[in-house]
């Protein structure tokens, strides 16, 4: 039968060259080729397929994954896929898996807190999966608090080893994804105890399990943390427990690039900094905030093409109803998230290549663009993810009742998406060392200390402290310069009025925890600054393609200006803006959605998603929703019989019982 594209109409009303945006969106043509090749690889094989996973029961799900993962590894191997295609597969077969953490988080730990011995020697095992390792560092009883944690490694200088111990139940490792089941090694945090001194957390390589039988080595607990939310979801992932019992292990696996412990026990600090401990969080939170687009853009991708498919009310003279997507509360919804979407596609590009900068210097020991690094990865960590997390649920509203339905895609999306907020990082707490960070750049201004990179705005404090703005029209607000500007003088004024009222404190750490809900939101406006103004960036640099600029222009605004719109309350409050000019605001962001509304579909198309991939019936690329939910519903397993299990049992008696009710 010939396939129809339900979707047309809409996608013939595109302005823009559809197939030069998926070059923009995926950063190269090179990328682009990449993932376009991987996920039609993935999408074409049934092996991934993954449309069963909500009715399976954890135990059966967790082998599937077990199976996918070892298939996907024999697909790499036997095709010789580069680094980057393998990462791009694992990326389209879309389950989390304790792979993720083996080369997410193991390998990434190696290489950065390893010697070139320690790389030799365990990234060549890592390398080929004969070793599979995970990071171990949350416990029960502190997972923020690095500092805080338990578990000892005690110098033992006789037998040239650390020995490795929980002390309590609170030191037992809990949390970390691929340790329940499956991992042979881990990477694992513990203080650092040379005759009796506490040095501090410092990471150390532990073989976990026997590459022989895969049982427990001895002194070792260990286990699944259990059921997580949602059905499918995150419970791919076996989530660990993990208790020490004096478990010795050679000097030699304290990973020793930041400070060595030496044959007689002796603890020498190198020039690398103390937090380079807490590096593979730095990186990790880069790669996240990447996956925060990816996320996001999936979710509004089945909503846009929904809203397209989907008709309620407004039919005239008997012709067909309004499509949803035309209503403006839809659109006023909608379209902020398309918008951010490209917004954290473009800040995920930037901060890689802010990592890989920060990487470069670090090599030549260069360490004064470490703080910015952390605080850039940790702020946009936590703003990008709250506002995906958030943004996937408002999409499933958007698709109204059918968007509850695990078919949509959304519900599993969510819940898969949502610890996001809390892995790598609580957001909160991320958002503080932003603040801390944004104080200490405030204390140092006039005093003639040259600023740069993302605070080098606040140089100009002399004139974002009392500026107003010049905006006097609607299409002003179109203008780069007005946007930077009120979003500069906003962040800057709520990081130093925080300042200011920290200061009439009894002391700065008392006054820092008493203005921490007001130090979180000067973060959030210094965050939303760099996503707003690196997506102003990459418009003004190269764009090749027809109608891509206006169209990239249109979303810049839409996410600058819905963000004024949200946080309107501080930019009057602060004097950046009138509320006239608010008003020309709200009024520029409706002919905005406008704008946006004809090429809607095709800027989702943009993302080049395959159906298996976004795995949801309401976002099917050809629009073919409403016989396709129907045909999906009579495969539930609920459905296998007329009458249900359990009739005989519990409503036969029920309704007999009435009957005779009725009699009497
Ligand atoms: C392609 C691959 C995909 C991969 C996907 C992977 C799968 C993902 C699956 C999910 C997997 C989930 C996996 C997981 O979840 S793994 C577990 C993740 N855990 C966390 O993220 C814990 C969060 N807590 C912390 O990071 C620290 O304890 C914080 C930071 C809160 C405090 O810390 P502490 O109490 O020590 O600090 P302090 O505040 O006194 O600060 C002291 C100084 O240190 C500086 N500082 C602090 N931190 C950093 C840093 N990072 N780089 C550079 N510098 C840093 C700081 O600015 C300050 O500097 P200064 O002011 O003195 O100059
Ligand atoms: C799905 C998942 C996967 C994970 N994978 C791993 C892994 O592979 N390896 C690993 O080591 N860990 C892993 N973790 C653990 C994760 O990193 C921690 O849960 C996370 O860092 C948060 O720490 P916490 O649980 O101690 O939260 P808590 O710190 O206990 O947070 C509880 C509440 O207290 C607030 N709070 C805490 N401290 C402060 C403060 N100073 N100021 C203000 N508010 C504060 C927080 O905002 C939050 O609201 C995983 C967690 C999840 C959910």
């Amino acid at each position: 039968m010939e396939e129809v594209d339900h979707l047309a109409h809409e996608r013939n009303k595109a302005q823009f060259d559809v197939e030069a945006m998926k070059i923009v969106w995926a950063g190269s043509r090179h990328a682009f080729e990449v993932s376009d090749r991987m996920s039609r690889l993935v999408a074409s094989d049934p092996a991934f397929r993954k449309d069963n996973r909500a009715t399976l029961s954890r135990k059966e799900l967790f082998k599937n994954t077990l199976r996918k993962a070892a298939y996907a590894w024999k697909r790499i191997v036997e095709l010789h896929l580069s680094e980057e295609e393998a990462s791009k597969l694992r990326f389209f077969v879309d389950e989390p898996a304790y792979t993720d953490l083996h080369w997410g988080m193991f390998v990434p730990a190696i290489k950065g807190q390893g010697t070139d011995e320690q790389h030799q020697k365990w990234l060549t095992l890592a390398y080929k999966m004969q070793i599979i390792g995970c990071y171990a560092q949350t416990e029960l009883g502190h997972g923020s608090n690095v500092q805080g944690l338990e578990t000892t490694a005690t110098f033992d200088p006789k037998s040239d080893e650390f020995i490795i111990h929980s002390p309590t139940l609170t030191s037992s490792k809990w949390w970390p994804g691929g340790l329940g089941k499956v991992s042979t090694h881990a990477v694992i945090y513990a203080r650092l105890i040379i005759d009796g001194r506490d040095h501090g957390v410092h990471g150390f390589i532990v073989q976990l399990r026997s590459l022989d039988d895969h049982l427990p080595l001895p002194g070792i607990t260990i286990g699944d943390i259990g059921m997580k939310f949602g059905n499918g979801a995150y419970n791919t992932m076996d989530n660990g427990v993990l208790q020490f019992n004096h478990v010795r292990i050679p000097r030699n696996q304290m990973l020793m690039r930041v400070s060595q412990v030496t044959r007689e026990g002796k603890y020498v600090q190198s020039d690398v900094p103390r937090q380079l401990v807490y590096g593979t969080m730095v990186y990790v939170r880069q790669t996240i905030v990447s996956d925060a687009s990816s996320a996001l853009s999936r979710a509004v991708c089945v909503a846009v093409r929904y809203s397209a498919v989907r008709r309620q009310f407004g039919s005239q003279d008997g012709g067909p109803e309004t499509q949803v997507i035309d209503y403006k509360t839809q659109q006023s919804r909608l379209f902020p998230l398309l918008a951010s979407a490209y917004a954290f596609r473009f800040v995920g590009e930037w901060l890689k290549w802010l990592y890989m900068d920060v990487t470069k210097r670090l090599q030549a020991n260069e360490f004064s663009t470490l703080p910015e690094a952390h605080a850039c990865t940790a702020g946009l960590k936590s703003l990008t993810t709250t506002a995906t997390a958030d943004g996937i649920e408002e999409c499933r509203k958007l698709c109204g009742g059918h968007g509850y339905l695990c078919s949509s895609g959304l519900p599993e999306l969510f819940a898969v998406y949502v610890p996001a907020c809390t892995y790598e990082g609580d957001n909160t707490v991320l958002l503080l060392q932003v603040a801390r960070f944004l104080m200490k750049t405030v204390s140092q201004l006039g005093s003639g200390k040259q600023l740069v990179g993302t605070t080098a705005y606040m140089q100009r404090a002399e004139h974002l402290m009392q500026c107003t703005s010049d905006v006097r029209s609607a299409e002003d607000w179109l203008k780069p310069s007005f946007i930077l500007e009120a979003f500069e003088a906003r962040a800057l004024r709520l990081a130093v009025t925080c300042a200011k009222n920290i200061s009439k404190a009894p002391n700065p750490e008392e006054g820092f925890s008493q203005l921490s809900p007001d130090l979180a939101e000067a973060a959030v406006a210094h965050c939303q600054l760099i996503v707003v103004s690196k997506f102003i960036d990459k418009i003004q640099g190269d764009i090749d393609g027809m109608g891509l600029k206006e169209q990239l222009q249109a979303l810049c605004g839409i996410y600058a200006l819905s963000l004024l719109h949200k946080h309107l309350g501080e930019f009057l409050s602060t004097g950046c803006i009138t509320p006239k000019q608010a008003a020309l605001a709200n009024e520029k962001l409706r002919s905005l959605y406008a704008k946006v509304r004809p090429n809607a579909v095709a800027l989702v198309d943009a993302f080049n998603y395959t159906d298996h991939f976004l795995g949801s019936i309401l976002g099917r690329y050809d629009g073919n929703v409403y016989p396709k939910l129907y045909e999906e519903a009579w495969k539930d397993p609920l459905n296998d019989s007329v009458v249900p299990d359990g009739y005989h049992e519990y409503v036969r008696p029920l309704l007999k019982q009435q009957l005779r009710t009725a009699k009497l």
